[in-house]
């Protein structure tokens, strides 16, 4: 069984973080593992307050899974401080190891922010060059590039800015994007574009989590890159489809519903 580890905040209303990293692994049949970096009491409507765990117990956890278990793939999420991201980036610098997508968490779907904005120059510099793939949205790509994105051409142009930056590839998705819901892939050689029908459905928290995990757990499988993303888009957009009226807020998506259509459900 492939192992993927999810490096995140935990999100204790089970849509977004480290509790959607976990239910998109386990639907996609890899064995699940996560070190917690902060813990957020947020709900489908608000984030009410958020403790970061030390640094070392970062680090410690860390260690507990690379002296053990190890990893075919990781997911990096939610880093709320400098101190937060320097933990995490000294131990993936220490233990090197393989198909790191980075998914540079800065808001919920309600709007409350998620990373001190003081952290965005060390994520730059300490983050974003260990990504096998970067995956912001289109606020946190203006937020990385300082630059205004309205079409695709500009959501190319970010991908190739925030390359130069020193991450191997990077993904700029379309949810925030008027119109159809369109993510554009820069590989490090060319452009892939993936581009579905937008659903009209307000129940959209967690799918920048659930995206970058279903990434991994595809990498984890021996997936190329636009493969991974190819599928991981699929998978997003049913769990979206088929998205849970849970909460009073953004609710969350449906990691299992494909997972049920085909059997489980009758255990
Ligand atoms: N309404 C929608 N219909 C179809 N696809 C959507 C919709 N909203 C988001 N997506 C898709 O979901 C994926 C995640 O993109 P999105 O921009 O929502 O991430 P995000 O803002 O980082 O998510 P979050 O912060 O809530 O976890 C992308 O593939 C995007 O195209
Ligand atoms: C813990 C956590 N990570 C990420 C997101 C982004 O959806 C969230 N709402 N909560």
């Amino acid at each position: 069984m492939k192992r993927v580890l999810t490096i995140a905040g935990s999100d204790c209303s089970g849509g977004a973080g480290i509790q959607a990293d976990i239910k998109t692994m386990s639907a996609h049949g890899v064995f699940a593992m996560s070190v917690i970096v902060s813990v957020v009491a947020e709900n489908t409507s608000r984030v009410i307050d958020i403790q970061d765990v030390t640094p070392d117990m970062i680090e410690k956890q860390m260690d507990a899974i690379y002296e053990d278990i190890g990893t075919d793939a990781v997911k990096v999420g939610m880093l709320s401080t400098p101190q937060c991201m320097r933990a995490v980036a000294k131990k993936l610098t220490e233990y090197r190891p393989e198909n790191i997508v980075i998914d540079p968490v800065m808001y919920a779907k309600n709007g409350c922010p998620l990373m001190d904005p003081r952290s965005i120059d060390t994520f730059k510099s300490v983050v974003l060059p260990l990504a096998d793939l970067l995956t912001p949205n289109i606020p946190e790509a203006e937020e990385i590039t300082g630059m205004k994105i309205e079409t695709i051409d500009d959501m190319k142009a970010a991908a190739l800015k925030i390359h130069e930056m020193g991450c191997r590839a990077v993904l700029v998705k379309g949810g925030h994007y008027i119109g159809d819901a369109s993510d554009v892939l820069f590989d490090g050689e060319t452009f892939h574009f993936f581009t579905t029908k937008r659903i009209h459905t307000k129940n959209t928290h967690g799918t920048g989590c659930t995206l970058s995990s279903a990434i991994a757990s595809n990498l984890a499988n021996g997936c190329t890159m636009a493969e991974a993303v190819r599928r991981g888009k699929n998978y997003v957009t049913m769990a979206i489809e088929h998205a849970l009226e849970l909460g009073k807020g953004c609710g969350p998506t449906n990691h299992f519903y494909d997972l049920y259509q085909n059997g489980l459900k009758t255990l």
